[in-house]
């Protein structure tokens, strides 16, 4: 299957998770269920935009008693007069501008206050207030259904008067890591390697939405593979390794005892060819359940990652589709006879510049890199537009 096609199958191949209601507190990394609509105006009210004076009418002013600060009460103010007045406190009736502090000259003997505004000219009215309603009005759509609830949402949201928010439940992840050569602590020895997936996965899974709900080791045995994938109750299962047609490789014999329906098997790119999507029965509950097949070569493993359990993931948490990021190729990124490439490059200044150490079973290159360049069949030309995809933690 072409790569282009593999990520397409990979995104068509769920719907949105149902929706639930969680605290702002528990909201980030969701994906709105409904548009986000303001509940109130903003600004809510007539706001002083500066530290200063609330006037009313032409300079000077007469000086009032007291002062109006944020979120304290404010009495009218009848033409002529003025009153100090906090940045963000609530406009008196009657007021026509704000005098900025260092803008204003008063006279404690006469009580009288002097326009010295330099810069900006005279005072004009609507000076440094901020009008009731500028930002949005009460009702007004400010965030379509489907935008990820990031810092900025879930603080605009709180502006907007918000508690709690409507999104989409995160897909739980369980991630079996297969391969009896796999070490968990310590150096590489005696033929074993570390596993360096089993590190690598769970966090970015989590920073696109997951919900990683188990990780463990499965030794390479078919009926221990056959259970594990059988009895998860993610929504999606991710296994590492056993991609191919090892001696050890038990994975698609696994797939068909449990009634698996394969959607993706083998992808035409570079790293990753063996990548597989396949569907599970649902679980117990009734629920769809999804399985990615990511390949053990780690940088054949991230080709997966973004190929096929990306997509996926962010279709199964409603996130709107991104707009494919471009940029120009710095260097020719030399490409594959009839397959796509996926390679680890740096964003400098001159575009997208290839990295060192890209091989299959390498992640030297993609620690430095900043991005996954999507070389079509036959390479890029320097200069030439390149999707660049995002590696983990960018
Ligand atoms: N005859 C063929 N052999 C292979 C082919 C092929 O087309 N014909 N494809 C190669 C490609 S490409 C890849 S990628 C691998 C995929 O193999 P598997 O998915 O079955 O993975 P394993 O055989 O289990 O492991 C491959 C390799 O990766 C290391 N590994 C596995 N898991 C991890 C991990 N969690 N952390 C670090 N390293 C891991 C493992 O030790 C092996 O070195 O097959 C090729 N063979
Ligand atoms: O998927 Mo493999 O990485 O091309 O070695």
């Amino acid at each position: 299957m072409a790569w282009e096609r593999a990520r397409s199958v990979a995104r068509g191949a769920a719907g949105p998770l149902s929706v639930v209601t969680r605290d702002l507190t528990e909201a980030l990394g969701h994906a709105l269920a409904e548009p986000l609509a303001a509940l109130t105006d903003l600004p809510p009210f007539d706001t002083s935009a500066m530290d200063g004076w609330a006037v009313a009418g032409p300079a000077p002013w007469r000086l009032r008693g007291g002062r109006i600060l944020a979120g304290g009460p404010s009495e009218p103010l009848s033409e002529g007069t003025a009153v100090p007045i906090a940045t963000g406190a609530r406009l008196p009736v009657g007021a026509t501008a704000v005098l900025r502090r260092e803008h204003g000259q008063a006279e404690e003997r006469s009580g009288v206050l002097h326009d010295r505004s330099v810069g900006p000219g005279p005072l004009v009215p609507g000076r440094d207030i901020r009008p009731r309603g500028r930002e949005c009005r009460s009702g007004e759509p400010l965030l379509p259904s489907g935008t990820t609830v990031t810092p900025a949402v879930l603080g605009l949201a709180a502006a907007a008067g918000y508690d709690r928010l409507a999104v989409h439940r995160r897909p739980a992840v369980e991630l079996l890591v297969l391969g009896d050569e796999l070490l968990e602590h310590g150096p590489p020895r005696d033929g074993r390697v570390r596993d360096a997936l089993g590190p690598l996965l769970p966090p970015w899974l989590r920073g696109c939405g997951a919900d990683v709900t188990g990780r463990r080791m499965v030794a390479d045995d078919p009926d221990l593979l056959r259970e594990a994938v059988r009895r998860s109750s993610a929504d999606v299962v991710v296994t590492t390794g056993s991609t191919a047609a090892g001696p050890v490789d038990f994975l698609h014999d696994a797939l068909d005892e449990v009634g698996a329906r394969l959607l993706v098997d083998s992808v035409a790119v570079r790293p990753g060819h063996p990548m597989l999507l396949a569907e599970l029965p649902p679980a117990a509950d009734g629920r769809p359940r999804r399985l990615v097949g990511l390949p053990g070569n780690p940088l054949a493993a991230v080709a997966g990652t973004v190929t096929l359990m990306i997509p996926l993931l962010r279709r199964l948490g409603g996130h709107l589709a991104g707009t494919p990021r471009t940029t120009v190729a710095a260097a020719a990124l030399s490409g594959h006879p009839r397959d796509t490439r996926l390679l680890p490059v740096l964003r400098t200044d001159h575009g997208a510049t290839p990295l060192p150490f890209d091989g299959p079973a390498m992640l030297r290159g993609l620690a430095y890199a900043d991005g996954l360049a999507v070389v079509p069949p036959g390479g890029v030309s320097a200069g030439d537009p390149v999707e660049v995809l995002d590696v983990p933690g960018r």
